[in-house]
């Protein structure tokens, strides 16, 4: 989709009437929240007192259940340093105050899954240059070691061996989306970015610039989430769905937007290496707990990760056993 980087241009002209092109007519009830989607707060994890050795069963029951019930929670106490946090979010809006020539400079090429346009960033790439260098890999090492903590609670958790989730996630590939989102005039007619599980392990989610219109889709309901000042939200995806066996569950999001401020989001990604597969936990697995995922190669996964368009939760119920068959064997 290089094609279309110019969503932030098109939304400077003046404008009453969006283009027939942004409009989504297969909408699920409008983005505008209806009456009763009341602001409910998704629950917090406190890292701090995750790591704490005495409060730890009850702390990771806790985080048990809100993977299970919720699969996304505010994460509070995460020891990333606010001031890189706050380095960083005025880095992601001065680049975006840049003019488009300036932004041109980061035009994603065809064939390249990084720069600026509709696409994702992949880490790993020596052209990374959005916000100063400097910032976004300090910020990218932090969270992936914060990531890789999570993941090992998550696996202590679930209590699988730890060395299963460190085959898939250990060195896992992480990528990296920033969204700018521009004010509507019709906000209600338009998706920010459209219901969609993420296909990763998990995401950390950090708002930048204060503006909300993150929501999620818990038993049917959209609901908006409201960032606590200095947490990350972090939602489980779809690979830690399949590898906890359907326990964990990767819950349905979507962006909507507004007609007066523009909002930023910053992305990140825990996805599998590339040598592992991705499947249910084998310590997981017994006659009273068959398998409810397929197993495929990363390469396969990844094959879709790239093709896909945001659907709902389309890949999970691409990957369900039907009837006990695993077909893919
Ligand atoms: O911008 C947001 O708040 C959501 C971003 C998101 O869900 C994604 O990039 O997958
Ligand atoms: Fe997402």
């Amino acid at each position: 989709m290089a094609s279309s980087p110019t969503i932030q241009e098109l939304a400077k002209e003046p404008m009453l009437v969006i283009p027939e092109r942004y409009i989504h007519l297969d909408n699920e009830p409008c983005p505008i929240l209806s009456e009763d989607a009341t602001s409910q707060t998704i629950p917090t994890v406190d890292m701090q007192q995750l790591l704490m050795g005495e409060a730890t069963d009850f702390q990771l029951d806790k985080l048990h259940s809100i993977c299970k019930e919720w699969g996304i929670f505010q994460l509070v106490n995460h020891g990333v340093s606010s001031l890189l946090v706050e380095k960083l979010k005025y880095e992601i809006e001065e680049f975006y105050k840049l003019p488009l020539e300036e932004k041109m400079k980061y035009k994603i090429q065809p064939g390249d899954v990084e720069g600026y346009g509709q696409t994702l960033l992949m880490r790993d790439d020596e052209k990374l240059d959005w916000a100063d260098r400097e910032t976004l890999e300090s910020y990218i090492s932090e969270l992936q070691k914060l990531a890789m903590t999570a993941f090992g609670l998550m696996a202590k958790a679930l209590k699988i061996d730890k060395g299963e989730m460190e085959e898939m996630f250990d060195d896992g590939v992480q990528s990296v989306r920033m969204s700018y989102y521009p004010p509507c005039p019709q906000p209600e007619k338009v998706m920010g970015l459209r219901p969609h599980s993420d296909a990763t392990g998990i995401t950390i989610l950090l708002q930048v610039n204060g503006v909300e219109g993150f929501q999620i889709k818990k038993d049917g309901i959209w609901i908006p989430v409201s960032f606590l000042p200095d947490a990350f939200v972090v939602n489980v995806g779809d690979t830690l769905e399949i590898l906890s066996n359907g326990l964990y569950n990767s819950i349905e999001h979507r962006a909507t937007v507004n007609s007066v401020k523009e909002r930023m989001s910053i992305a990140m990604f825990f996805n599998p290496k590339f040598e592992a597969e991705v499947g249910p936990a084998a310590s997981l697995l017994n006659p009273q707990n068959p398998p409810l995922f397929k197993r495929i190669s990363t390469e396969k996964y990844y094959k879709y990760f790239f093709s896909r368009k945001l659907n709902g939760k389309s890949f999970l119920e691409q990957m369900k056993i039907e009837n006990g068959e695993d077909d893919t064997a």
